[in-house]
């Protein structure tokens, strides 16, 4: 794959509570790396990388930290952080909960953008795109701030429909979500 390809902003969404997981989820372990570290790794080659987090949360050498918009809002508002400090072009978004994503998966949805596409997504064994672990252009900045201003939390409207390419054949370990230590716990079998 040309490295030409990696003309895109990496952003990591790290401003969650992990309530689920009952502990800071971005800094649990698996192969002996963080989530977090999982993630960063795979969007390394990026020229320019971004954690969307509270100050001070995280120390991630090479990512420029970005303060939330609209702390405690949710990933839409992360992604709202996201593309306003990454000034103008594609951006890569990724949740610290997706330690199966790798340079291939990024790869494979840059190399799947097209002319007034707007966002790229991978489709889930179900069908689904995936509006985590997904590329935004930041053109979509005035929407979300106008979908946030109206009280909108998804995420999977940050884009819309027809705007949105979706990228099928992915391997589905990529999107592997960790939401609890049950979900880390089958990472590890
Ligand atoms: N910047 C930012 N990121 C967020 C925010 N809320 C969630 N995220 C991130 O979005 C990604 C997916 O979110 P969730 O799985 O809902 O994470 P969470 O809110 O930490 O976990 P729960 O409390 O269990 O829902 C993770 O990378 C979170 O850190 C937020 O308010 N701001
Ligand atoms: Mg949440």
């Amino acid at each position: 794959m040309p490295a030409t390809l990696w003309d895109f902003t990496a952003a990591i969404t790290a401003g969650g509570r992990s309530s689920r997981f009952g502990s800071d989820k971005a800094l649990a372990l698996w192969r002996g790396r963080t989530l977090l570290q999982h993630v960063a790794a795979s969007l390394e080659p990026c020229p320019q990388r971004l954690l969307v987090a509270p100050p001070g949360r995280y120390v991630l050498g090479g990512w420029t930290p970005v303060e939330d918009t609209r702390p405690g809002e949710g990933p839409l508002a992360g992604l709202e952080a996201a593309l306003q400090a990454a000034g103008t072009g594609w951006v890569a978004f990724a949740g610290v909960d997706l330690p199966g994503l790798t340079r291939t998966y990024w790869e494979t949805l840059a190399a799947a953008r097209v002319p007034g596409a707007l966002s790229v997504q991978a489709q889930d064994v179900s069908g689904r795109p995936q509006p985590l672990g997904a590329l935004y252009h930041t053109s979509l900045l005035p929407r979300l701030r106008a979908l946030l201003d109206s009280g909108e939390r998804r995420l999977r409207l940050a884009a819309p429909e027809d705007t949105t390419v979706t990228a099928a054949g992915l391997n589905p370990a990529a999107l592997r979500n960790v939401n609890t230590p049950a979900d880390l716990a089958e990472l590890k079998l």
